[in-house]
């Protein structure tokens, strides 16, 4: 049997980093900067005000104070987005908005708050030093400064500051486009009526769910059954739209195995038992002509789950150019474990806090690889080495959150 560090790390080399291409920026969302992006003008570009009030000389306010006002004329209005401007005069004030141009000459704010809110005059009751109140050009960011580099993920901020440089476009990772097939004879779809020994495939749900949530486009392709022509058949019209497949069940020992029946053949599919529990049977390799890698996951629905969380989501991380390691933290247990000889197992657990703020993990009830709803109760997987076979209460212990 191979090991769990191995078999990923056979994935790791096999998968590529998806080419970058340009997309619009309204589509950009989840994907991976492919480039450095610089901002071609300073930002702020311009000296603006950052409160409605009045732009004036400070020199002009410097005695204003509550029981002494200084009246200012306003000769003029500016709002944000004018161009345009007088300049303020000595003894001059100019009603201003929060990111309208500061006027010539004037070199403060008043808040409005500070003043009568006159139109035509103001009378100002408190002084406002040079300065105040006022957004410098280049303050946010100087002219031709990188704003982001490659490699960063893009979220809302990141398109934001995208546009905030005038950008309508950029150069990114694309997010990987995932199909997934569930096999099985017994599998109906959710919301049809069950026959005798048939199921509901949750699979396919679970696992276009997971991509989705890894930041890849899953596209859940339904339900072929246990038959290896028509499973290379409906691989076949899939491939078109696939940068990796992932497929559920008929990789074991069974009869029926259609993916194994189908894949091995090839020779590019390596069908494998790697020391893991659950997730035992897994296959690996690439179809097709632009060699996509297939994931060919285990059946029992926990186990595809965790193969998933294990050999999967850091393969679609490396296609996305993101670092493809699997965050852990550290915790103690509840109870004591028991996990099976020469195994790596990822037992279904919930994660909490302890009186002293220590992160502690409580198994689920429900450890087999077909209960769906202890998987579903639980929010981390607790990572019992190989060589350990029990584990005392409040031992510490390496956790997958999920
Ligand atoms: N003689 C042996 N039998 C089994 C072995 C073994 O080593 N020797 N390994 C066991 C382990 S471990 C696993 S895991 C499973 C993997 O089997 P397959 O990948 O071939 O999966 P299936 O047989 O098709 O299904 C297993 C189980 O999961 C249910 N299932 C399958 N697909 C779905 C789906 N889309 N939604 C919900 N449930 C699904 C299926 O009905 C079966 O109950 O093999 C063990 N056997
Ligand atoms: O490895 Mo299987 O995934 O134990 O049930």
């Amino acid at each position: 049997m191979r090991s769990v560090d191995e078999h990923l790390a056979e994935i790791l080399a096999t998968v590529r980093t998806l080419a970058p291409l340009e997309l619009e920026l309204e589509r950009s969302l989840g994907t991976t900067l492919a480039e450095d992006v610089m901002t071609p003008v300073e930002l702020p570009p311009f000296d603006n005000s950052a409160m409605d009030g009045y732009a004036v000389r400070s020199e002009d306010v410097r005695r204003a104070a509550p029981g002494s006002p200084v009246t200012l004329p306003v000769v003029d209005d500016v709002a944000a987005g004018d161009g345009a401007l007088y300049a303020v005069g000595p003894g001059h004030a100019v009603r201003i908005m929060t990111g309208a141009p500061m006027p010539a000459g004037a070199d403060a704010v008043v808040p409005v708050e500070w003043t009568d809110g006159g139109k035509t005059a103001v009378a100002i009751t408190r002084s406002a030093p040079a300065g105040h109140a006022i957004r410098r050009a280049g303050e946010d960011v100087p002219k031709g400064e990188v704003v982001l580099r490659a490699g960063m993920p893009i979220g809302a901020a990141q398109l934001g500051i995208l546009a905030g440089v005038g950008r309508r476009r950029a150069l990114v990772r694309p997010r990987p486009r995932v199909v997934v097939l569930s096999t099985g004879a017994e599998l109906v779809e959710p919301g049809s009526m069950l026959g005798a020994g048939q199921i509901w495939d949750s699979n396919s749900f679970t696992l276009t769910a997971a991509v989705r949530e890894a930041g890849a486009e899953g596209f859940r392709a339904g339900v072929v059954p246990d038959d290896a022509a028509v499973f290379l058949d409906q691989l076949d019209a899939q491939l078109v739209r696939a940068d990796a497949v992932i497929t559920s069940g008929g990789v074991s020992m069974g009869a029926y195995e259609p993916v194994k029946e189908a894949l091995g053949p090839l020779g590019t599919v390596r069908f494998q038992r790697v020391a893991m529990q659950p997730g035992m049977p897994q296959g690996f390799g690439v179809v097709g002509d632009d060699e996509v890698p297939i994931f060919a996951l285990p059946g029992n629905p926990v186990s595809s789950f965790v193969s998933f969380i294990l050999f999967v989501r850091p393969a679609l991380r490396k296609m996305q150019g993101l670092p493809p390691e699997i965050a852990t933290v550290r915790a103690t247990t509840a109870t004591a474990l028991r996990s099976p000889p020469g195994k790596r197992s990822y037992l279904r657990a919930t994660l909490s806090r302890g009186p002293d703020g220590a992160s502690v993990v409580s198994p689920v009830r429900g450890q087999g690889s077909h209960q769906l709803a202890a998987l579903a109760a639980a929010d981390a997987l607790v990572v019992v080495p190989e060589d350990v076979t029990d584990l005392p209460e409040g031992a510490a212990v390496e956790v997958i959150p999920l």
